[in-house]
């Protein structure tokens, strides 16, 4: 559908999204059923890790005064393994077997590792030499009490759900997961007659739905559309009131059939065409409340309009800043088609040295699955090989 469209800078762009109004809610979860959510409080230790003397070998536990003169024969008066809490005092020329892991008592100054040892025929044990270091971890040598150990706004991995149950927390405050809902519009679209006679098969709508959930959102279904503005609209209407962001793909350029811009201009919209490419007729808008993403159908442009539009949104709600790397590498390859806006390649970065990924056609999807970055072609210039550029690079890829 035409319309006037003013073409306004991504810098611009990024603004209107960074602007927008969400609302993102904060619930109370189950460490262990918060793997991937994202933590919405400072965690501070309660106590400090360790919590007690920990010896950090298998051997022989010995005073100060006995550190000294090796090799010596001690008496060994206890066996102490992990888990025991072994509260007698030594005397001068005894020791106690230990374990990896055990509490130390407090009057033991070394942990003599195993391997220089011997046990004697008499019961004792000899122990050859002292080695410099005590083999102990103190208290709070890993983690003092009240330190912070897990700040808000982290993604919660194995190795963050680790961290909190060593701490014993049970339940956390975490980001809700925002709802996406993903939009394929377009009557070429097939659900499975395949590609013959005109149509093909959604691509867009599983791609959208994966890089919202590899950012931590919930796709809430697939929706495939025909080109018809009515059915369009009332199907944005209900998704917009059930999401927290909607993503549609295709039809939003000034085809006969693309009908985004007109449902964008009967909301509160903020944008309809960037001075960049690809995706130059991106369109953005607020709906029922929601921000609405317009992506173009163009596969390669869809990638890129996630990246640069959808993805901070969706950061956004889970308190997090866009994942997005912003760096500068050389060139691999010369790049001489000049453009009147700025265009935003994707690549493969590897060792400061970014190559194009497939041939840079906003139409291309089969080389989607290597890019790891993004990276600027200034309008009206060309780039030369070794040249610097911008690149921003991609999380997890
Ligand atoms: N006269 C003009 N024509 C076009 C302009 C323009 O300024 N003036 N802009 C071009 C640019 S740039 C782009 S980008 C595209 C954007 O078009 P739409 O977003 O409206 O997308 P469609 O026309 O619906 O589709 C474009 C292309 O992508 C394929 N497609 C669509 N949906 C999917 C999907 N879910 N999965 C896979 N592929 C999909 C579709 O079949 C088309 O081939 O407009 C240019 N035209
Ligand atoms: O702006 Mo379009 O995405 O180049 O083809």
């Amino acid at each position: 559908m035409y319309l006037k469209r003013t073409a306004i800078s991504l810098d611009e762009a990024k603004a209107f999204i960074a602007e927008a109004e969400l609302k993102p809610r904060v619930i109370t979860k189950r460490v262990r059923e918060a793997h991937g959510f994202v933590i919405a409080e400072d965690m501070r230790a309660t106590f400090p890790i360790p919590y007690f003397r920990r010896s950090g070998y298998d051997g022989y536990g010995i005073l100060s005064e006995d550190d000294h003169d090796f090799p010596k024969s001690f008496e060994m008066v206890e066996n102490v393994a992990a888990g025991d809490d072994f509260k007698k005092s030594l005397k001068p020329g005894q020791c106690i077997r230990i374990m990896t892991g055990a509490k130390v008592p407090d009057d033991v100054a070394k942990v003599i590792m195993l391997e220089v040892t011997k046990k004697t025929e008499d019961g004792r044990v000899l122990i050859s030499e002292s080695p410099a270091k005590s083999n102990i971890s103190e208290i709070g040598e890993e983690i003092d009490k009240d330190e912070l150990y897990l700040p808000k706004g982290t993604s919660l991995n194995a190795g963050a759900i680790s961290v909190l149950v060593a701490f014993g927390v049970e339940e956390i405050q975490v980001y809700d997961k925002p709802k996406v809902a993903v939009v394929a519009t377009g009557s070429e679209l097939a659900d499975s007659a395949g590609q013959n006679d005109g149509k093909i098969y959604n691509s867009n709508g599983p791609l959208l739905q994966g890089l919202a959930m590899e950012n931590g959102a919930i796709a809430t279904g697939e929706y495939v559309l025909p080109d018809q503005l009515d059915e369009t609209r009332a199907m944005l209407d209900k998704l917009s009131r059930e999401n927290d962001l909607v993503i549609t793909t295709g039809g939003v350029s000034v085809g006969d059939f693309d009908y985004m811009a007109v449902i964008a201009q009967e909301n509160d919209w903020k944008f309809n065409k960037l001075a960049m490419r690809p995706g130059s007729p991106t369109t953005f808008f607020i709906m029922n409340e929601s921000p609405v993403v317009a992506l173009s159908g163009n596969p390669s442009a869809c990638f890129t309009g996630f990246w640069f539009f959808a993805e901070p949104l969706i950061r956004r709600f889970q308190g997090q800043k866009t994942a997005i790397k912003p760096g500068k590498a050389k060139v691999q390859m010369a790049y001489t088609k000049k453009n009147e806006f700025d265009r935003w390649l994707n690549g493969v970065l590897k060792d400061g040295q970014v190559s194009l990924n497939g041939q840079g056609q906003s139409s291309e999807l089969s080389s989607l699955y290597q890019a790891n970055c993004f990276f600027k072609i200034a309008h009206d210039s060309v780039a030369e090989v070794g040249q610097e550029v911008i690149v921003w690079q991609l999380p997890g890829r």
